[in-house]
């Protein structure tokens, strides 16, 4: 599938399984496209980097997406039809207090406290209600004096057949609460999930023999249990993957979106975690290197799922101008609205970052359907996870991606009145999951830029950091992200696209003369940084230097240099 950028899409048997080979068995290589994507992880981490602070402004300064209205406390866990059917244990409940010695924990920093919801609450006011208070203060301030409550309600109760997730307004009586995201920020709670993660991987994958039918129950619950291990082989870097790899575009896009998920909210919970003995917040090299460094595959389909993301805002640049955000506040409205098409518009800057057209095209029909179905499921199952804070958030970004799927594959960019409605809980879902994204690929290079400063003798394998990183595990630490003083000059997941000779067959001359400079000014901040660096580096290999030697003095075994003296390469500037 070709696309009008420069880069092309890495969809289809052959360029897929290479690209994807490439990526899992030697290196995250920057350059690489993303496989089942068009654009290569440099070119995302740019788009982030550009878009980043506009993501930030529209989440965290526009009452329209801080807010968030959904049913958390009365929707039923379907795991519990489970239990009786398999005789597991499907009590969530019990998984709720995960650490052993939760007791020798002060109060505040226990799981069952991380996981309260906190800021301000309020509850959604029947049409009645609504009608009796009017449209200027529906809430009755509630959420806070200065919220634009005609910015929060959201009168629209009606679902459409062709949601890819579960509406959060579906029964008449619970119609659920507004909570403030800003206020509730996605990070370590100390809640165990992983059999909810065990129960969407297995309950929600397709098989080969089922997947031309769609499910035979409204859930399909029971289905495509075998496929599992498939699928996860396919993206693991064991060498049976080969063949699995080349499963059907659609399978693996759905296991994608899950992994990508699952790996965004790693991220989140790495980069904002608890040390329960100190109390203190901050990065946890650890958890990083466990769950997501030495699984370059979850990195990847984290990349993925930027891009998918990115390209549903980019489609939504005409049905947007048409929205209106806060209806009884032309101010807000107006200035909400310019922030987000500013968005879309620069999402839409690169054309065709993820290609929806080339899927479902296949001969296997109901596939779209399945798929719809599995993804609900999927919704369904995020009522079985028993924290407040991470059920708000893993309910957000299903319907995130949800909304994503329903725009890239029922919404027509070109024509607008034919399109279905996007509820407003959708569109700040979908917004909001992107910004989680977003979110966490800047946090992966931070992550990355702690554990490459806690080990700081780097195998010589010149493969991709996360890869290096594995055979030198440093111990867990806990520093403030701020405090390092490398600033954004290090904070890439990856070295820039600049870091690297571009391909001047496919590459435009003013990305290349950009990247050319940005190396300059890299080297310039190198030199003046090492000039600043060497008195205490020259003092550190005088000790190192005076500790062997008085070693060698005493007759004792002399340590190997943990120094040299090298050229840097490209890739650090
Ligand atoms: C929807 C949801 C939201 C959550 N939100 C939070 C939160 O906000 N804060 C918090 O502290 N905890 C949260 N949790 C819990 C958290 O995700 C983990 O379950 C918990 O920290 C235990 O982690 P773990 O290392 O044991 O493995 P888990 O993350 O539970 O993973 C289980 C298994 O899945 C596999 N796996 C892991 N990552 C991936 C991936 N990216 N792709 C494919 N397979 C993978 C591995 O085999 C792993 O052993 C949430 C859980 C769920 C289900």
């Amino acid at each position: 599938a070709g696309s009008a950028s420069s880069e092309v899409c890495a969809v289809g048997s052959a360029s897929h399984l290479l690209s994807h080979i490439n990526n899992i068995y030697h290196q995250i290589d920057p350059r690489a496209i993303v496989s089942d994507a068009c654009v290569s992880y440099s070119t995302l981490d740019g788009l982030n980097n550009a878009l980043s602070p506009s993501l930030n402004s529209i989440t965290q300064h526009t009452d329209f997406f801080a807010f968030y209205r959904l049913n958390l406390y009365d929707q039923v866990c379907p795991v519990r039809a489970w239990d009786d059917e398999t005789g597991t244990c499907g009590n969530i409940a019990c998984k709720v207090d995960t650490l052993e010695d939760e007791k020798d924990i002060p109060l505040i920093w226990r799981a069952e406290e991380l996981s309260k919801l906190e800021g301000p609450k309020a509850a959604h006011p029947g049409r009645e209600l609504q009608k009796e208070r009017g449209a200027q203060k529906p809430l009755q301030g509630t959420l806070g004096e200065n919220v634009g409550e005609s910015c929060v309600v959201e009168y629209d109760d009606e679902c459409d057949e062709r949601d890819y997730c579960i509406p959060e307004d579906e029964s008449a009586t619970a119609k659920g609460d507004y909570v403030s995201l800003v206020d509730n920020p996605e990070r370590f709670t100390g809640y165990a999930g992983s059999d909810v993660w065990d129960a969407i991987y297995r309950e929600n994958c397709f098989s080969k023999e089922d997947s031309t039918t769609p499910p035979s129950n409204p859930m399909g619950l029971f289905q495509a249990k075998n496929d599992l291990r498939n699928i996860i082989q396919a993206n693991s870097p064991s060498p049976n993957s080969l063949t699995l790899d080349d499963s059907c575009l659609e399978k693996r896009v759905f296991y994608r979106i899950i992994s990508g998920m699952h790996a965004s909210i790693s991220t989140h919970i790495c980069s904002d975690y608890l040390n329960q003995t100190t109390g203190t917040w901050g990065p946890n090299l650890q958890c990083y290197l466990d769950r997501l460094a030495t699984h370059p595959e979850r990195i990847s389909n984290l990349y993925f799922n930027y891009a998918l993301l990115l390209r549903a805002t980019a489609k939504l640049r005409t049905y947007l101008r048409g929205y209106t955000f806060c209806s009884g506040d032309p101010d807000q409205d107006a200035s909400t609205k310019t922030k987000i098409l500013a968005l879309a518009d620069a999402a839409s800057a690169r054309p065709r970052i993820f290609d929806e057209s080339v899927m479902f095209q296949g001969p296997e029909g109901g596939l779209k359907e399945d798929f719809r179905n599995r993804f609900r499921n999927v919704s369904r199952l995020m009522d079985c996870v028993g924290c407040d804070k991470c059920r708000l958030w893993g309910k957000l970004q299903t319907v995130g991606y949800g909304t994503a799927l329903k725009v890239l594959f029922e919404f027509d960019e070109d024509k607008n009145g034919e399109n279905p409605l996007l509820k407003r809980t959708e569109l700040v879902a979908l917004v909001n999951t992107l910004h989680r994204v977003s979110n966490s690929l800047a946090s992966l290079g931070r992550l990355r830029a702690l554990t490459q400063q806690a080990s700081p003798s780097p195998p010589s394998t010149p493969a991709h950091a996360d890869a290096r990183i594995t055979s030198t595990p440093p111990t867990t630490t806990n520093q403030d992200l701020d405090d390092d003083d490398d600033d954004d000059e290090d904070f890439e997941p990856f070295p820039s696209s600049s870091s690297f000779p571009s391909n001047s067959n496919s590459t435009p001359l003013s990305d290349t003369v950009y990247s050319e400079l940005q190396i300059v000014w890299r080297a310039y901040l190198y030199v003046l940084r090492s000039w600043i660096t060497f008195p205490a580096k020259l003092f550190r290999i005088l000790l190192v230097e005076t500790s062997r030697l008085w070693s060698f003095w005493l007759g004792l075994e002399v340590q190997e240099r943990s120094w040299d003296w090298r050229f840097p390469r490209r890739e650090e500037l």
